[in-house]
């Protein structure tokens, strides 16, 4: 049997066993799409109290829902009657500083009739890149969780640069479920799951229940193709399913337009695609550091060192480092890839980058002479280190 307890008690068991799953989730990620919260004329109102209703009746059941929302762009682009979603960015910020102000109020209004309070929390990439920050949102978070508040979060797109950006909201819920070490995450969009592939563009396709391991086959099978208002497609989901998985949490897609599609989901249907999470729950400090931190440069390490750290749960040595890109300081973050250039995972560096290139290839007896100061043998210690890279199709 695979499965594993979290702090909050829920224990995923493999597949068909959704029911029992779903009973002891207490903490719970929930994402919507700009596709069911908006229609022709605005905001779809009858959709925000309706999913209000069902967040609110998984609240009073004493679960901590925390809500992601996107709809903000296009809210505001109904609102102000533009002809089409904005291209130029000044445009679409302001028309998601107008949007937003609609969405909180609606929600406002829509859970103040199931006698639910809820906050507004607008997040930048870079809030969650610093640990203090990440340390500080979480704090912030879990306060209204004890509150009973429902947070309710978006990306701060009006001030957000493109270098800062999550991406995607689909990105972002993956991450909120990190930070809080959520039980689940439940995205709902505008289609009712996973297909083989693109359902717009192919008739045939088939939805896919349950996925045990994101491979590489089935990333290309989700396209980014979206619906009008949505940013990033399946693709994006998949994604972040993927970084849900690494850091054990499950991850469910299903269509938000379902009736009760909540209630369904916690019933243990079989709504949606399930993507099951890794059987060891990832460390909070590691969820920050190969999910949330800014990586300052990069270390392109030979075979065997790769094989080392990613196979054998070994240190990262200086006689495995090929390469080393950027200018950072001791402590950094630092992107570990192999001779691919595909990641192999992100680590707290021990080594300048002006030491690192000095020290590359060497073997660690040799450090001492070259820099004249040896403060570790090893460039990133196994405890400071994360492997990102899961292919079971090929090891490096
Ligand atoms: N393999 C696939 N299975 C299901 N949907 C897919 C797939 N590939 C692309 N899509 C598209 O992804 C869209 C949902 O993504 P998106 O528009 O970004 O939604 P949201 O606004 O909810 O984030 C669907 O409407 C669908 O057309
Ligand atoms: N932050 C943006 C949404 C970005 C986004 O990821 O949209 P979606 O693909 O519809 O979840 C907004 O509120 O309009």
């Amino acid at each position: 049997m695979k499965g594993q307890a979290n702090n909050n008690g829920a224990v995923f068991s493999g597949a068909g066993n959704r029911k029992e799953f779903f009973s002891c989730v207490k903490r719970v990620v929930v994402k919507v799409g700009s596709g069911i919260l908006t229609e022709e004329t605005g905001l779809n109102l009858k959709m925000v109290k309706n999913l209000s209703q069902q967040l609110a009746e998984l609240h009073a059941t004493g679960r901590e829902i925390i809500l992601v929302s996107s709809g903000a762009v296009a809210a505001g682009v109904r609102k102000m009657q533009l002809a089409k979603r904005p291209t130029e960015i000044p445009e679409k910020q302001a028309a998601a500083a107008v949007g937003q102000a609609s969405l909180i109020n609606e929600y406002e209004l829509a859970f103040e009739e199931h006698n639910v309070k809820v906050a507004q929390v607008l997040l930048t990439r870079d809030d969650l890149a610093a640990r203090r920050r990440y340390l500080n949102a979480r704090n912030a978070l879990q306060t209204l969780l004890a509150w009973k508040v429902l947070p309710i979060i978006n990306e701060n797109d009006t001030v957000v640069v493109a270098e800062l950006k999550f991406g995607d909201n689909d990105n972002l819920s993956a991450m909120i479920a990190q930070l809080l070490d959520a039980d689940v995450v439940i995205n709902l969009t505008d289609i009712d799951g996973l297909y083989t592939s693109d359902p717009r563009t192919c008739s045939d396709a088939k939805i896919v229940p349950y996925v045990e391991r994101i491979t590489s086959a089935l990333e290309q099978s989700a396209s980014c193709h979206t619906g009008q208002h949505g940013t990033g497609g399946m693709a994006s989901k998949v994604i972040a399913a993927k970084k849900a998985h690494a850091a054990g949490i499950p991850m469910i897609v299903a269509g938000g337009a379902t009736s009760g599609v909540l209630k369904k989901i916690f019933d243990g249907e079989e709504v949606g695609t399930f993507f099951a999470p890794k059987n060891k729950k990832m460390a909070g400090k590691k969820c920050w550091l190969g999910f949330a931190a800014n990586p300052k440069g990069l270390f392109m390490i030979d075979k065997g060192a790769a094989n080392a750290l990613v196979n054998n749960g070994k240190s990262l040595l200086p006689v495995g480092i090929k390469a080393v890109e950027g200018a950072f300081g001791v402590g950094a973050p630092v992107r570990v890839v192999d001779l691919d250039g595909r990641e192999l995972g992100i680590g707290l560096t021990n080594y300048s980058s002006a030491d690192a290139r000095k020290i590359k290839g060497k073997p660690s007896s040799e450090l001492e002479s070259i820099l004249k100061h040896k403060a570790y043998d090893e460039v990133i210690h196994r405890d400071n280190l994360v492997v990102t890279f899961e292919d079971q199709e090929e090891n490096p």
